[in-house]
């Protein structure tokens, strides 16, 4: 691989990772791997254009290149698919004459998967992280996006995403997306490769409404 390392940008649901890229993208419109569009199954939203955020698919034509090994990853979210393919995060690295730097928006399962199968891509693995597990659900209420299921299977994932951010060495940095703006700073410096005098932050201790909502997973019996 040559180039810059790539981004990796992983956090739960509404933790605010497109609008620190969308921040990201608007300051340095050349810089990045704008071209790093996902391939997802899920409907367009209002204001979405294909091939921009993300490359819109349908079940089966996603279906087939999971056949022909294309992705770097994949996972089904909220009833939807999303990948990466391995050829559209090389394309960006080795363009721009390897001043362009790959950004991946990817959960846990496909970190996971990049370390164990393409460990070679060597990333920057960085998690944002919500200040506390209730703000997940206000940003998700907020966003105006997801139906009531939707939110509460978004904030059933989140438990598995930060108990994941909260296993020693599971990332390079964490971005507590509080302030948005002192958040992206943050990410600024880590794009950047200003890393040197940057402190990560913590994934915050679980606190009682995590705790409530990991208990409610508890209690659920097995599907
Ligand atoms: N620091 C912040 N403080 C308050 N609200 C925020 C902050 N950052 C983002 N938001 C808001 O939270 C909502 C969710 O943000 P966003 O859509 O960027 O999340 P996401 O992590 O990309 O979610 P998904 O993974 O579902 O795409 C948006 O309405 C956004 O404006």
């Amino acid at each position: 691989m040559t180039g810059l390392r790539p981004l990796v940008l992983c956090g739960p649901s509404g933790v605010g990772k497109s609008t620190l890229i969308k921040k990201l993208f608007e300051e340095f419109p050349n810089r990045f791997g704008f071209s790093i569009s996902p391939d997802t199954t899920r409907q367009i939203r209002s204001g979405e254009r294909d091939g921009y955020s993300y490359h819109f698919v349908t079940r089966d034509e996603f279906l087939k290149l999971v056949n022909q090994g294309k992705f770097l990853e994949y996972a089904e979210f909220s009833g939807n698919l999303y990948g990466t393919t391995v050829s559209a995060v090389e394309a960006v690295s080795s363009s721009g004459n390897g001043h362009r730097r790959a950004i991946l928006d990817i959960d846990s399962q496909g970190v996971k998967l990049i370390k164990k199968n393409h460990p070679y891509l060597n990333p920057v693995y960085v998690f944002v992280s919500p200040p506390c597990y209730n703000a997940l659900r206000e940003r998700l209420e907020g966003r105006r996006t997801d139906s009531e299921d939707a939110i509460q299977r978004r904030l059933r994932m989140a438990i598995h995403e930060l108990a994941y951010a909260r296993q020693p060495n599971s990332f390079d940095f964490v971005i507590v997306n509080d302030d948005l703006n002192r958040a992206y700073e943050m990410l600024r410096k880590i794009v950047l490769d200003s890393m040197e005098d940057l402190q990560s932050d913590q994934v915050p201790a679980v606190d009682a409404q995590e705790q409530h909502a990991r208990n409610q997973i508890d209690s659920q019996p097995p599907a």
